[in-house]
This record gives C-alpha cells, sequence and structure tokens, in this order.
C-alpha cells in the first residue's frame, strides 16, 4: 500500500506550518493535521474540547463514528517546546492518509488545549510522525500512524517535500523519483529519546567559506524555523545589515528590506542552499517593517532544530527500516 497527501501552509503569506487532510472513523470526518516529525501524538480537537476553546476548528466526534472504541482509563498530555499543549483522552478508530488506511488507530481526543492551538484556527490537531517512544499516552503508550501502517507499505518510508508559500507533500511507502534531482544522500539517524536526529556536515553562510564542523540536530516538519549554534547564527546576520538580536521579539530582527545572503548547509557530500527569501520568515507584528529571521539560536533550546525552512530546500526521505536513516535530496 502507499499514501499521498497535500501538504498546505496555513497562511498564504508566511510557511509557519502546513496542514495534511486525513480521515477518521466511519462514516469519515475529515480534519487537517499539522504532521509532525518532531513529536509523536496523534491529536485532534473532537467533541471532549470544551466549546470555549475551539474558533472555528473542524472537530472528530467519536459518537457519530461506529468504529470508533473508547481506549478506556488511557489519557495524554503534551506540552511543546513552544510551551503550548494540550491533554485528554484516547479512542481508536478507521484512520486514513491520502489513501493508506490504518484500522485502530490511536486518536488522542482533546479534553484541554492551549490558547496558541485555539486560536491557530487552520489547524485541527497533529499528526505526530516521530518514533512511537515520544508518546504520552498512559498508562499504555500507543503507536504512531507510520509504525502501525509499516506493516503494509512496499517500503518503510515516508518522504517530505514541503515547499515555500505553495503546497508540498507527504508520501508513505514509496519514494518518488520526479520530486527530487540527482541522487540521494543517506545518513545515520540516532532514534533515542525518538526525533529523527542526524548530524549536519557543516554550513556556510553566503558565497563564504564552507565550515565543516559536524551540527547534531533533528529534522523536525513540526517547526518552522531553524534553530542553530549561537556561533553559526551570529555568523549569518553579520552579514545582515541592521540586524540586532532582539529581547523584545526574542531573536533576531532585520529591517525587511535588508539584504540577506542565502545559508548553506551539508549533508554528506552534499550541500542544501537555502534560498535568501526562506531567511525572512515574517514581519515581527503584522505590516511591521522589521522582519523576523528564518534562522534563530538554539541556545535556550538544547537541541538544534532543522525545521520547515530548511526543509523547504530538500527531498527528505524519513526512513523507517533498521537501522532508521535520514534521505536528503536537492529538488
Ligand atoms: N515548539 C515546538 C514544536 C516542535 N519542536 N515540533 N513541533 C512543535 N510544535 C507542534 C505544534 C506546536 C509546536
Amino acid at each position: 500500500d502507499t499514501g499521498s497527501a497535500a501538504a498546505v501552509p496555513i497562511d498564504p503569506r508566511f510557511d509557519i506550518a502546513y496542514v495534511t487532510p486525513v480521515t477518521i472513523g466511519t462514516p469519515p470526518q475529515t480534519l487537517q493535521l499539522d504532521f509532525d516529525t518532531g513529536s509523536s501524538d496523534l491529536w485532534v480537537f473532537s467533541s471532549h474540547t470544551p466549546t470555549s476553546q475551539i474558533r472555528g476548528q473542524e472537530i472528530y466526534t467519536p459518537d457519530k463514528s461506529t468504529t470508533s472504541k473508547l481506549l478506556d482509563g488511557h489519557t495524554w498530555s503534551i506540552t511543546y517546546g513552544d510551551g503550548s499543549a494540550s491533554r485528554g483522552n484516547v479512542y481508536t478508530d478507521n484512520f486514513t492518509v491520502g489513501g493508506l488506511a490504518v484500522a485502530s488507530q490511536a486518536i488522542q481526543c482533546a479534553q484541554q488545549v492551549s490558547s496558541s492551538f485555539t486560536t491557530e484556527e487552520s489547524i485541527d490537531g497533529l499528526l505526530g510522525l516521530g518514533f512511537s517512544t515520544l508518546n504520552t499516552v498512559n498508562p499504555a503508550s500507543q503507536l504512531t500512524f507510520f509504525d502501525n501502517a509499516k506493516s503494509k507499505l512496499g517500503s518503510p518510508v515516508f518522504t517530505a517535500d514541503l515547499k515555500n508559500k505553495q503546497a508540498g507533500t507527504y508520501d508513505f511507502g514509496f519514494i518518488d523519483k520526479a520530486k527530487y534531482t540527482g541522487e540521494i544522500t543517506y545518513v545515520p539517524v540516532n532514534p533515542d529519546p525518538g526525533y529523527w536526529t542526524f548530524t549536519s556536515s557543516g554550513y556556510a553562510v553566503g558565497s563564504g567559506n564552507f565550515s565543516g564542523s559536524p551540527i547534531t540536530g533533528i529534522a523536525d516538519t513540526g517547526t518552522s524555523l531553524v534553530y542553530l549554534p549561537t556561533a553559526i547564527v551570529t555568523a549569518y546576520y553579520r552579514q545582515v545589515q541592521g540586524a540586532t538580536n532582539s529581547r523584545n521579539y526574542g531573536g533576531y530582527v532585520f529591517p525587511c528590506s535588508a539584504t540577506l545572503p542565502p545559508f548553506t548547509f551539508g549533508v554528506g557530500e552534499t550541500k542544501f542552499t537555502i534560498p535568501a527569501s526562506y531567511m525572512s520568515y515574517a514581519p515581527v507584528t503584522d505590516g511591521s517593517s522589521t522582519c523576523f529571521g528564518g534562522l534563530q539560536s538554539s541556545s535556550g533550546i538544547g537541541v538544534n532544530i532543522w525545521g520547515d525552512v530548511a526543509l523547504k530546500a530538500a527531498f527528505v526521505v524519513f526512513n523507517g527500516a533498521n537501522p532508521p536513516t535520514l534521505g536528503w535530496a536537492t529538488k
């Protein structure tokens, strides 16, 4: 079996996050979920979510599905790196992504979501694509959609082809040669504690020399920006007129009119260049002439994160074989 579904930016102006349609239950209920390789819970806005916390999101109503089953006594609670959080109870039900079906997928129904989820009306929940070891369901942790689907897939892989300000694709079970150029460079993944952790071979700022120092970090579709060591980030913004590290805005900002250099990172022998246009994320507030950078420091996080700004510059294979690997190709 295979599956293929669109990854659609939730905002046409800035690539904050991407949502992908899924169906849950019988008859099928369609929700738009944020596919997140940086976490491993599949949770949805639901009929169990207080209406005061719902603002336009689609919800899953298990009682309307003839195939839903309560996973009695199971609960979950997750907090993300940005401080957002949600918690609730758990059902199992039929679940599909782009034609790929899993019977009895654990569907974590939100009974509480934090304000940033309530105000993000385009996201009806998350679909975790990290390793199932990160799943928060108690007393028994649950498998991700990918782990449940793996045995049905021709090849135990999924791929991310995220795009700048346009819809990309998540494919499951196959590698589409039409989506990339050249060869795919595969690198080792450390699945402990549960992220797609790999080591980049180095970086360059603009047309500068490539610095071949290893950078270990996670490939995270659920994070908008790239977070790297301060030394790399300061080297980048030294090339940006008027750039400052703003305590007020919580990161590097610059005049939206500034000329930005591209940023290159290495995976094995292959070089990936993030175009300058991807390196300006968004105005700090609507209409401001001050822009927030797509590259920020990871010093406060504890892990380097290759988020959407970097992933958009590549075709990425998440290979769930044993041992797992990550494949990177230009496109
Ligand atoms: N912070 C954060 C974060 C991350 N590192 N991966 N996915 C995240 N989120 C998904 C929805 C909210 C935040």
